[in-house]
């Protein structure tokens, strides 16, 4: 055996995967899930430590014997947020997520100080928008005044997570590119961009090193080898924002591969050996965690969608899939805009879901559940028409996240976008992802040869586009487009 671990903190659970290199099985996979802290004023606050106490939970699942055998570990969280931790390691205030919303203004104000959207296209070749990093340092600045006193290592956190793991402050170009004070151009911090923040204090020494992708960030330390019951001293690789990991997971590595996640978020990105910037903001001009980069599309609002539709009438999943089957394509005109929790993508921080399109005739549930399943999808789409125009042609789409599990929403995925799918047999792909990035820590060589080694296609999952629903699907999108336009004023 030849166990290599993935630890996955997503937004609401972590997952720990053990996978055998060897005969190339996933042995297991144990999660804990995570509370979150929401306020009306866009507030998405989680405490570090959860974090922590649910991979502790998560150890405690697994049998001492597979533990033992442990031989390297990588770590995925999701992306964004922003972990103050003091001069002894201690975290100063709750972290603010990638889905908080609160930091409008703080957004505006960076962009406005820096010289404008362009300026601050010059310096990262991305936007400051709510749901990165920056804005939240000056929020901790502005309204937890004591807290930011005491700040001294900015992480986020996979970041936060391999410290517990290692006792050593580290970061990588992946999840550090999703900051906003990051120059994905030159895979360097901006000094000028923490400037803005605070031109009084040192914020860029609070930042740690930029571990190479496919080096360790440290190795496991032995308070925490006891704690987790994990041999001390094996690698810690230097993980990945999720999802930089669910790049590696899905083999999404290699040029010209795309994949779309189905998860709290919805996300759909390539990968490139050359940096790609989208000046009309769809695409954020992010770095993989295997060396090149990932351009990716990132939507607030995909499960979270099908599950504010479930729950409001009392369905599990499959019932809500069973329903929305029973609806025609474009769900007789019905039309949700699925901005439930705000939105990134058009940015519409302040956005709200809306259901269009009823009348007496149309006003069924059925349509109902499937306007949700089919606005989460069309909500993506203009990322696709994005990579188009920037020359990024996909061959196929790779589909993961929980979503995938369902087939209505795969061949919903497959016709709007109009790519054949595939669906890797690894459903976990976050934290499959940073247990190969572990196993490449430990190998080295390519990471392109070793995903192909190890990450297999579920035949039985996979869909080919049909047309004459394209077609239809198409005709439903503009419409889509078109209540998007005529809404957005009113969100902002
Ligand atoms: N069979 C299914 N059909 C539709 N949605 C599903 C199905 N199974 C799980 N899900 C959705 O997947 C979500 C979890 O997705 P996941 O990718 O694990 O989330 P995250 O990583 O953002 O925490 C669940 O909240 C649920 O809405
Ligand atoms: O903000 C982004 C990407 O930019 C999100 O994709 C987060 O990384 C959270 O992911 P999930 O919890 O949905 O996996």
């Amino acid at each position: 055996m030849q166990v290599v671990v993935g630890i996955d903190t997503g937004t609401q659970s972590t997952k720990v995967l053990c996978y055998d290199a060897e005969t190339k099985q996933v042995l297991l996979t144990v999660s804990a899930s995570h509370e979150l802290e929401s306020r009306e004023d866009g507030t998405r606050e989680q405490e570090a430590v959860w974090y922590l106490d649910a991979i502790r939970s998560c150890f405690a699942q697994i049998d001492p014997k597979i533990k033992e055998q442990v031989v390297a570990i990588g770590v995925s969280a999701q992306q964004h947020g922003f972990v103050p931790v003091g001069k002894d390691g201690e975290v100063l205030a709750p972290v603010k997520l990638w889905c908080d919303t609160s930091t409008k203004a703080q957004c505006d104000e960076l962009t406005q100080k820096l010289g404008g959207e362009d300026r601050v296209f010059e310096l990262l070749g991305n936007q400051i928008l709510p749901g990165y990093t920056l804005s939240k340092i000056l929020h901790l600045k502005q309204h937890r005044g004591e807290a930011y006193e005491k700040l001294a290592h900015i992480l986020l956190p996979h970041d936060y997570i391999n410290f517990y793991l290692t006792g050593v402050y580290s970061a990588e170009a992946g999840d550090a590119s999703g900051t906003a004070f990051f120059d994905v151009m030159n895979k360097a911090w901006s000094r000028e961009v923490l400037q803005a923040v605070d031109d009084g204090r040192d914020l860029y020494s609070m930042l740690p090193p930029i571990t190479k992708a496919g080096q360790p960030a440290g190795s496991v330390q032995p308070s925490t080898a006891k704690e987790l019951g994990i041999p001390e001293g094996i690698p810690v690789s230097c993980g990945a924002g999720d999802n930089m990991a669910g790049a590696i997971g899905t083999g999404c590595v290699g040029k010209g591969d795309l994949t779309m996640s189905m998860g709290t978020s919805g996300t759909l990105f390539g990968y490139s050996d050359t940096c790609i910037t989208d000046r009309k903001g769809r695409l954020a001009a992010f770095c993989s965690s295997t060396g090149g980069y990932l351009p990716l599309l990132c939507t607030m609002n995909c499960t979270i969608t099908t599950e504010s539709v479930r729950q409001l009438f009392g369905y599990d999943v499959k019932e809500l899939d069973r329903l929305a089957s029973k609806a025609p394509i474009g769900c007789e005109g019905v039309t949700m805009l699925p901005f439930f929790n705000g939105e990134r993508v058009p940015n519409l921080p302040h956005g709200k879901g809306v259901i269009a399109g009823l009348d007496m005739g149309n006003m069924k549930v059925e349509n109902i559940a499937r306007a949700a399943l089919e606005s989460s999808i069309y909500a993506m789409k203009g990322g696709l028409d994005a990579f188009g125009e920037l020359g990024f042609i996909p061959k196929r789409i790779i589909l993961t996240g929980g979503g995938a599990k369902s087939a209505i929403w795969r061949q919903i995925a497959c016709d709007v976008m109009q790519l054949p799918v595939s669906v890797p047999k690894v459903g976990e792909s976050a934290a499959f992802g940073a247990a190969l990035q572990a196993l490449w820590t430990l190998s080295g060589g390519s990471i392109v040869d070793l995903a192909s080694e190890h990450v297999r296609f579920d035949d039985a999952k996979g869909c080919e586009p049909d047309k004459e629903a394209g077609t239809l699907y198409a005709k439903a999108y503009q419409r889509y487009q078109s209540y998007v336009e005529a809404m957005t004023p009113l969100f902002q």
